[in-house]
């Protein structure tokens, strides 16, 4: 799946490559402001914004491109290059959007479900919650007065504290604070659970089904891309955090046994750039814009395409979630707003068997 994008001396080598580092954030060397993005040519990237909008005005679409209407819903957009590709613009409205943003943070992070803490830290309840309370993640030792002591011995586990707790004891334990593990949450499985070693599904792991509500999501979003007759099953899901600067290299998602089901792929948060590549990392890949609020389906060919995502836009002008900001400006939700201002989220959603 996302096989690490080996050396740097190949930074050059395929098209994919070169794509990537093309949209990749980069900060400008002679740029007297501290830490100023390097500008980047986004004239070649494709907006199915704009182009849900000109189609809506006038029927018109760019060449290449073409519309799947079902019934009263939403138009989807297809590309003539690649079967099975589906982009929905705005396909979630702003309601769902603040819904699946607060899931994301609160509830698919908790055990059963794996994120990329648990290798080092083992599971970790409530997370979120210990981030916006300040807590600190304290590792237990085999001393129960660990935290006078400070334990050089064995990591037997890790509890999160209150910050005052930690620092009246002193700083002789390892901790680590709950925001700054929140930042660094990448990625999350709901159901059946992702074994990244083996790069493959461990049906042996503890796990809950995919919730209710995501899954009717799914079911209802995947229907124009299923094989007649069938109905989607959702078993499982990856969710992917990314913050100012993160990226997701090039990859197939080839680990599902049916690839004429589609992958259900809902954006969150800050607009991000995606790539669309070929069958081969040679191919030239499409760049375009995700919104949040927008919904891809790659189903059959669009499965043995080359994707990632370069690039997420966390500054006013390019993020384009003013609307969505509104939505949390309940002064309980000012942690959310806080996190997704420079964030997005990726929930993507698959059959597996
Ligand atoms: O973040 C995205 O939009 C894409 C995510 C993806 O391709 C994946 O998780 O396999
Ligand atoms: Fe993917």
């Amino acid at each position: 799946m996302y096989g690490p994008d080996k050396v740097a001396d190949d930074s050059e080598r395929t098209a994919f490559r070169r794509a990537e580092k093309k949209y990749k954030l980069y900060y400008d060397p002679a740029s007297k402001k501290k830490k100023q993005p390097k500008n980047v040519d986004l004239s070649e990237v494709l907006d199915f914004k704009s182009i849900l909008e000109s189609y809506n005005d006038n029927g018109e679409l760019p060449l290449g491109i073409t519309v799947l209407r079902c019934g009263s819903g939403q138009p989807l957009f297809c590309l003539e290059q690649c079967t099975g590709f589906y982009f929905i613009p705005g396909a979630l409205n702003l309601e769902e959007q603040y819904q699946w943003i607060k899931e994301s943070l609160i509830n698919f992070p908790q055990p059963p479900n794996r994120t990329n803490h648990n290798a080092f830290y083992g599971p970790i309840q409530n997370l979120f919650l210990a981030a916006k309370e300040r807590k600190v993640l304290v590792a237990e030792g085999t001393s129960p007065a660990c935290l006078n002591s400070g334990c050089k011995g064995d990591v037997q586990g890790w509890k999160f504290f209150e910050e005052h707790v930690v620092s009246s004891r002193g700083k002789t334990c390892k901790s680590i604070s709950a925001s700054v593990l929140l930042r660094k949450l990448r990625w999350t499985t709901l159901g059946l659970q992702f074994d990244w070693s083996k790069r493959d599904y461990d049906v042996s792991l503890p796990h809950n089904k995919i919730p209710n509500a995501l899954s009717e999501l799914a079911k209802r979003l995947a229907a124009p891309a299923m094989p007649l007759g069938e109905e989607f099953q959702p078993e499982a899901a990856i969710v992917n955090y990314f913050g100012l600067g993160d990226s997701l290299g090039g990859h197939l998602d080839d680990m599902e046994e049916d690839w004429s089901k589609p992958i259900v792929s809902m954006s969150l948060g800050c607009k991000a750039i995606f790539l669309l590549g070929g069958k081969s990392r040679e191919d030239p890949p499409l760049a375009m814009f995700l919104r949040s609020g927008d919904v891809i389906l790659m189903a059959g060919e669009a499965r043995e395409c080359f994707h990632g995502v370069p690039r997420i836009f966390t500054d006013k002008e390019n993020a384009e979630i003013a609307a969505l900001e509104m939505q949390f400006s309940h002064e309980d939700d000012l942690y959310f707003l806080e996190y997704i201002q420079t964030s997005r989220i990726n929930i993507n959603i698959r059959q597996v068997y």
